[in-house]
């Protein structure tokens, strides 16, 4: 459908969205079942780690008044065990035999691992060396009490939740991972006809899913349109009064059959032309309190909206900023296509050096599971091999 449109910068672009209101849920969830979900407080230690004097071998403690003259004959009084408290004294000359994780006794100075120790026929146990170190971990060495050890926007992942428990935290307040309707809009995606007679598979779909899930979403389901204006208006209604944010792929540019920027202007829009490509004509509005991520339907400008436009609403739901981490990269091939808006290629970075991944085309599809950065080719330039970019490297890839 056609409409005036202004093409705004990026950078204005992205103030929209980070300026769209959102709310964010807090829940409390058992932290076993927390693992993927974002954390909504800050985790100060309530008491230290280790919490009392650790044993880091297996061997024999001994007193300080005892660690010198080796090799040096010791009575063993006592065999201390992971999970024992022993709190006799021991008496110069006197050792236990103690292990691994064990709680060592006040008293007791330094462990002397078994290696460098012998059990002799009088039951006694030589020791033929002293190490440097106590082989003791002492209290609150790793983590003294009231220590942050977990900052809040830390995501859940296995070892987050494992310190949880080693403090015996039980309940966490989390973010609630966002509820992200996927929509994809045109006559000519089949549900199984398959490729034939102008129709093609909705590839767009899964691919938003799947990085909306990757991001720490929850993809409520797959919804596909024909290019209808009224049955799209009624269904984004729906989705946006149901779903924390929808994302819909095609029917967004200047086609007879597109209604993506009609249903935009009907509601709070933002805006509907972009200064860069891929993806010029994405469009951004609120429907329902809700913020509509309207993508391109081209495959690869669908994946570059994603990051540039839904991460950071998908982030900002979890309490925090986007993943993407800005950088500069050295070009190994030439780019010779001048553009008039700035192009975001979508690329491969490895050890300082970024590479054009697939054909550069919007319409690709074919090379995005190997695309880890985004890089920029600023308008009317070109850019030579070795030239340096700024790239944006995406997160877990
Ligand atoms: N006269 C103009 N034509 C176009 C302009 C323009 O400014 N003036 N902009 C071009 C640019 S740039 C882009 S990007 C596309 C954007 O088009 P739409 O977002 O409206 O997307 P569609 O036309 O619906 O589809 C484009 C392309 O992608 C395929 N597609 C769509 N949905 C899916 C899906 N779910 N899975 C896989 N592939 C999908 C679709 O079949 C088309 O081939 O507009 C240009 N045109
Ligand atoms: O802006 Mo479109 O995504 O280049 O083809």
């Amino acid at each position: 459908m056609y409409l005036k449109r202004t093409a705004i910068s990026l950078d204005e672009a992205k103030a929209f969205i980070a300026e769209a209101e959102l709310k964010p849920r807090v829940i409390t969830k058992r932290v076993r079942e927390a693992h993927g979900f974002v954390i909504a407080e800050d985790m100060r230690a309530t008491f230290p780690i280790p919490y009392f004097r650790r044993s880091g071998y297996d061997g024999y403690g001994i007193l300080s008044e005892d660690d010198h003259d080796f090799p040096k004959s010791f009575e063993m009084v006592e065999n201390v065990a992971a999970g024992d408290d022993f709190k006799k004294s021991l008496k110069p000359g006197q050792c236990i035999r103690i292990m691994t994780g064990a709680k060592v006794p006040d008293d007791v100075a330094k462990v002397i691992m078994l290696e460098v120790t012998k059990k002799t026929e009088d039951g006694r146990v030589l020791i033929s060396e002293s190490p440097a170190k106590s082989n003791i971990s002492e209290i609150g060495e790793e983590i003294d009490k009231d220590e942050l050890y977990l900052p809040k926007g830390t995501s859940l992942n296995a070892g987050a939740i494992s310190v949880l428990v080693a403090f015996g935290v039980e309940e966490i307040q989390v973010y609630d991972k966002p509820k992200v309707a996927v929509v994809a809009t045109g006559s000519e995606l089949a549900d199984s006809a398959g490729q034939n007679d102008g129709k093609i598979y909705n590839s767009n779909g899964p691919l938003l899913q799947g990085l909306a899930m990757e991001n720490g979403a929850i993809a409520t389901g797959e919804y596909v349109l024909p290019d209808q204006l009224d049955e799209t208006r009624a269904m984004l209604d729906k989705l946006s009064r149901e779903n924390d944010l929808v994302i819909t792929t095609g029917g967004v540019s200047v086609g007879d059959f597109d209604y993506m920027a009609v249903i935009a202007q009907e509601n709070d829009w933002k805006f509907n032309k972009l200064a860069m490509r891929p993806g010029s004509p994405t469009t951004f509005f609120i429907m329902n309190e809700s913020p509509v991520v309207a993508l391109s339907g081209n495959p690869s400008a669908c994946f570059t909206g994603f990051w540039f436009f839904a991460e950071p609403l998908i982030r900002r739901f979890q309490g925090q900023k986007t993943a993407i981490k800005p950088g500069k990269a050295k070009v190994q091939m030439a780019y010779t296509k001048k553009n008039e808006f700035d192009r975001w290629l979508n690329g491969v970075l490895k050890d300082g050096q970024v590479s054009l991944n697939g054909q550069g085309q919007s319409s690709e599809l074919s090379s995005l599971y190997q695309a880890n950065c985004f890089f920029k080719i600023a308008h009317d330039s070109v850019a030579e091999v070795g030239q340096e970019v700024i790239v944006w490297q995406l997160p877990g890839r």
